[in-house]
């Protein structure tokens, strides 16, 4: 029976994929195998020694101690896309409050509950309204800032309402600049991605490299009276650079899912509390896949979208009575060597394998035709520079 500790409220539809024959969930447990979370922080200290794999069901994975995890030997995944479309639609949203006076006209119209004269209320917003009159999207330029999952699917949404789009991502992969419309204009000098848009959507991690990427110095490019998006993460802002800039007027709107207290109150600071991914469809989406990916990797040690493991996949050998072991070691010179020969001192014949390595993790997952003893595994564990050792059976 697999333990599963959700620390935060996983869709049933994902947790469905968990069958109880083999899985409990709860929210409390002393040894769980395993890890289901959201937007939960977790510290190291949280992470009992039990635990095999972590699934974060969204794409941030900045809550999860991922350099701890790795010298652990636990592998994290996330779900890649599986909540682009929730933020897309919600950026399309945030477009439209940044460029037409919808807030600021439903604020106004929430004043007037004193009145009870129909006629007359109308004729008073047809002489308020030009107050609130505001600018299209067409033709203004949105500057997107990371060509992922989200990026690029926002840019394709932002063509299609007749704006020009400008990219900036340099780390993108080669799949993801494949999947690019040839009608994104890819600049590769921040600055001048900035200093060219009406518009500007963040949507790349929190990372070393990227936090307070938007800083004053970066902002000392926009355009005069430019609007700013984020939806990727508060820490990729430096948040006082950001009201300056509003108080000066050189930013007119920050628009973002990030509240935080030095925000609430400043002037077009429109915010919104962490809800791009808070949709019935994408929290479906996420926990389905998140539970799917720990599922194969607790029952056959497969690893897809991990964000700290290489991807392995191996399957089964039909007709053949073998088990498996999985095994995490640094990435140094001999050590697959020294597992094989203990197997081979066993008599253990090796069925099927395959070893992959990332960075400074190597992991493995090996068929052999007979169950090691535990004081195979145990000498296997003993190995210097191996991190864990696992019978999956
Ligand atoms: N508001 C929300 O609820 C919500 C929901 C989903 C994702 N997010 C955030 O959005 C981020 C992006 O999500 P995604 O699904 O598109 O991820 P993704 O991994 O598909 O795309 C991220 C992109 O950022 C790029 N990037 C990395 N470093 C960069 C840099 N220095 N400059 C520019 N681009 C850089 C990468 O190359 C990649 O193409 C997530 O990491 C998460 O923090 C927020
Ligand atoms: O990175 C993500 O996927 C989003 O920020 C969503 O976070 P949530 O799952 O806590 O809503």
């Amino acid at each position: 029976m697999y333990k599963v500790l959700t620390l935060n409220q996983i869709s049933l539809k994902g947790l469905d994929r968990l069958p109880r024959d083999s899985y409990e969930i709860a929210s409390e447990f002393s040894s769980p195998d395993a890890v289901l979370l959201r937007s939960h922080k977790l510290k190291p200290e949280d992470i009992p020694a039990s635990v095999l794999g972590i699934g974060r069901a969204g794409a941030g994975y900045n809550n999860i101690p991922v350099d701890y995890c790795t010298e652990q030997g636990i592998p994290v995944f996330n779900t890649p896309g599986a909540n682009a479309n929730a933020v897309k639609e919600l950026i399309v949203s945030a477009l439209t409050l940044g460029s037409r006076g919808i807030l600021e006209g439903i604020e106004y119209v929430s004043t007037l509950s004193d009145m009870t004269d129909g006629p007359e209320m109308s004729k008073l917003l047809e002489k308020e309204k030009k107050r609130f009159k505001g600018n299209e999207l067409a033709g203004k330029t949105l500057g997107v800032i990371g060509l992922g999952a989200i990026g690029s699917m926002v840019a394709d949404t932002a063509l299609s309402l007749g704006m020009n789009v400008a990219g900036y991502d340099p780390a993108l992969s080669v799949d993801a600049a494949w999947r690019l419309s040839s009608d994104i204009k890819k600049v590769d000098n921040i600055a001048s991605l900035v200093s060219r848009s009406d518009y500007i959507t963040l949507h790349l991690p929190v990372l070393d490299a990227t936090r307070n990427m938007v800083n004053s110095d970066l902002l000392s490019n926009l355009k005069e009276g430019a609007i700013l998006l984020n939806f990727a993460r508060e820490e990729i802002v430096d948040t006082s650079a950001v009201v300056t800039a509003l108080e000066s007027g050189k930013l007119a709107k920050y628009i973002a899912d990030f509240p935080s207290p030095e925000l609430i109150g400043v002037r077009g600071a429109v915010l919104t509390p962490h809800i791009g991914a808070s949709t019935d469809e994408a929290e479906e989406n996420c926990a389905v896949m998140a539970a799917n990916q720990l599922k194969d990797f607790l029952e056959n040690g497969n690893i897809k979208n991990s964000v700290n493991f290489p991807p392995l996949n191996l399957e089964r050998t039909p007709g053949c009575e073998s088990v498996r072991l999985s095994i995490s070691n640094r990435n140094v010179p001999k050590i697959l060597g020294n597992i094989l020969s203990i197997l081979a001192d066993e008599n253990i014949n090796v069925v099927d394998m395959l070893n992959k390595s990332r960075d400074e993790i190597a992991y493995n997952l090996i068929d052999v035709d007979t169950a090691p003893p535990e004081s195979v595994l145990k000498q296997m564990a003993e190995i210097e520079g191996v991190v864990n050792v696992r019978l999956i059976g």
